[in-house]
């Protein structure tokens, strides 16, 4: 182990006495947020994102340590959580308006979303998404073992891998990215591009959610940070790619991430939870058809695409507002981040538009929740809902999707689904659309809408085949066991592979 190290970016150096964590997570939140009520008191409440809901089973069945920030500011409490060591790592209030509103949410966010929103560049956004990367890197150098196994999140640490192994060359060390990764164009429009590229490839194993992602990545590997890569396309879950690092052989692949569908499956089924689906279908006044959204209040979603399209739908008569509720039940998300508070006040514009329109005394026909609902009646609603609405711009992966499957057991229930999640290419029974064709969107609703209970069996078997044989524990294991397979020596790891070197013209463009 190294003792001490030069921290690339303006990171200072250590000593790092070794924990005893043989498996440590970083992920820029922990698994549960800090709240302080007006009492004083303390609550810890459940992380939001699809990023937590995938991970904390895996830590469940694992044990280990996990790092990761509270959710507010100057906190370094470790909540009590059975089987997992929590390492908090405090962030001031400037670091959090730097550091997660600013560089990750206002630069990062918005240019891997296709610039759906103009990202913005800062220097000094970037200085502290330095400084604060540094911070997790000592952290997870802190809490792991000799040679333990150190499993970096997304996009807010993209810098830690390449730090972390400065300060530990021991550790086995894995990313996994749960954003896009984005096009290369795009991704050349980023000041410290290169920065990025190198701070990645500090890591054994580099994950993306899908083989495009990967391809890119590899692309970039070559033309910024001047290494040799492999060619070829990647596969899901294999023909993983190489990048050559001096005499370390760095692997990239995909791997499509899932959420635990045995539990929800399970849970789903529950007469408790169907007593409550019926409840709430009663509750709102005994429609014919429950339309659901489900979602952070994030730009990325779509909910403004959906919005539209049920409001033209019942302007022209195509869906019927008397027999038709539309629920949208959206979480807080980054809610001083400049676009998210615009973002919020066009959907409720138009969620009051709708109202206005074509609802009736007591009868709304959309129904709007801007508040995280508890779990045990988020399942009810998806075992209630007729058809799921699923329209995101771009999104990663989109777990809400995978989350309506599990809970359909009855083989009820229609998935809309935007070409862009990362989903699509798994949920190829869904109704499919493009987001920027409304048209598009609205033929799948109705279609969705008016489908008959043989279509409606047939497609939700083919997506509940896929989501229950490729759950959580399924995506974990591909990752780490490719990564505890990752060898040291560039002569193992790249037999049978043909190299391409950074100067040498490239066969294969980017995103091929
Ligand atoms: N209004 C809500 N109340 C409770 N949980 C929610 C709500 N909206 C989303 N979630 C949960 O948050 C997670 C979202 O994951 P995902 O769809 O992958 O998107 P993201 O991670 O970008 O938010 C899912 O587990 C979903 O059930
Ligand atoms: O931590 P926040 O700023 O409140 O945001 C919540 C999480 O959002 C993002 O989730 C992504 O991960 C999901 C699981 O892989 C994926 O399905 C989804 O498409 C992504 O958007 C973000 O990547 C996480 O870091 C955040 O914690």
């Amino acid at each position: 182990m190294a003792d001490s190290a030069e921290v690339p970016n303006g990171g200072s150096t250590a000593n790092h006495i070794s924990g005893d964590a043989q498996f440590v997570v970083v992920a820029n939140r922990l698994p549960v947020d800090k709240e302080v009520l007006p009492d004083g008191s303390v609550h810890w409440k459940r992380s939001p994102g699809g990023l937590v809901t995938a991970l904390e089973p895996i830590l469940r069945q694992q044990t280990g340590a996990w790092v990761g920030w509270s959710g507010i500011a100057d906190s370094d409490d470790n909540p009590d959580i059975p089987g997992v060591e929590i390492h908090a790592v405090p962030l001031s209030a400037q670091e959090i308006a730097e550091y997660y509103e600013g560089f990750s949410n206002a630069t990062l966010w918005p240019l891997y979303h296709d610039v759906i929103v103009k990202p913005e560049y800062h220097r000094e956004w970037w200085n502290t998404y330095v400084e604060v990367n540094r911070r997790f890197a000592e952290a997870a150098a802190k809490a792991a073992g000799p040679g333990a196994t150190v499993w970096v999140q997304d996009y807010q640490l993209q810098l830690v891998p390449k730090m972390l192994r400065m300060l530990r060359p021991d550790l086995k060390i894995g990313f996994f990215l749960h954003i896009p990764f984005p096009p290369v164009e795009l991704f050349m429009q980023n000041p410290w591009r290169t920065e990025i590229v190198e701070g990645l490839l500090g890591a054994d194993l580099i994950g993306f959610h899908l083989p495009g992602g990967a391809q890119n990545f590899l692309y970039l590997a070559r033309r910024l940070a001047g290494q040799a890569t492999s060619k070829g396309t990647v596969g899901v879950r294999s023909r993983f790619g190489v990048v050559q690092v001096g005499f370390r052989t760095v692997r990239v692949g995909a791997f499509p991430i899932s959420i635990d569908s045995g539990e929800l499956d399970r849970k789903a089924r529950s007469k408790e939870v169907r007593k409550r689906a019926a409840e709430i279908r009663k509750e709102l006044g005994n429609p014919k058809t429950i339309l659901l959204g489900v979602d952070r209040l994030d730009y990325t979603k779509g909910i403004d695409v959906r919005l539209k399209a049920v409001s033209e739908l019942l302007a022209e008569k195509r869906i019927d507002p008397a027999e038709t509720v539309m629920v949208q039940l959206a979480t807080p998300s980054r809610e001083r981040v400049d676009s998210y508070v615009k973002m919020r006040a066009g959907i409720e514009q138009l969620v009051g538009n709708i109202n206005g329109s074509y609802s009736s005394v007591g009868q709304p026909v959309v129904e709007y929740l801007h508040r995280p609902i508890p779990r045990d009646d988020l399942i009810a609603f998806f075992v209630a809902a007729d058809v799921m609405l699923v329209t995101p711009m771009r999104d990663g992966m989109n777990l809400v999707a995978k989350e309506y499957v599990a809970c359909r057991s009855d083989l009820g229930g229609a998935l809309v689904l935007s070409e862009f999640t990362g989903a699509a290419a798994e949920l190829r029974s869904a109704y499919q659309a493009n987001p920027y064709d409304l048209e598009g969107v609205k033929d799948a609703i109705e279609e969705a809408v008016h489908q008959n209970a043989h279509e409606g069996r047939r497609r939700m078997r083919a997506l509940r085949r896929q989501v229950l044989t490729h759950d959580v524990t399924k995506w974990a294991q591909s990752f780490l066991g490719t990564l505890a397979a990752t060898t040291e020596t560039a002569s193992d790891a790249n037999r049978g592979v043909h190299l391409v070197e950074s100067n040498e013209q490239p066969t294969d463009g980017p995103d091929a």
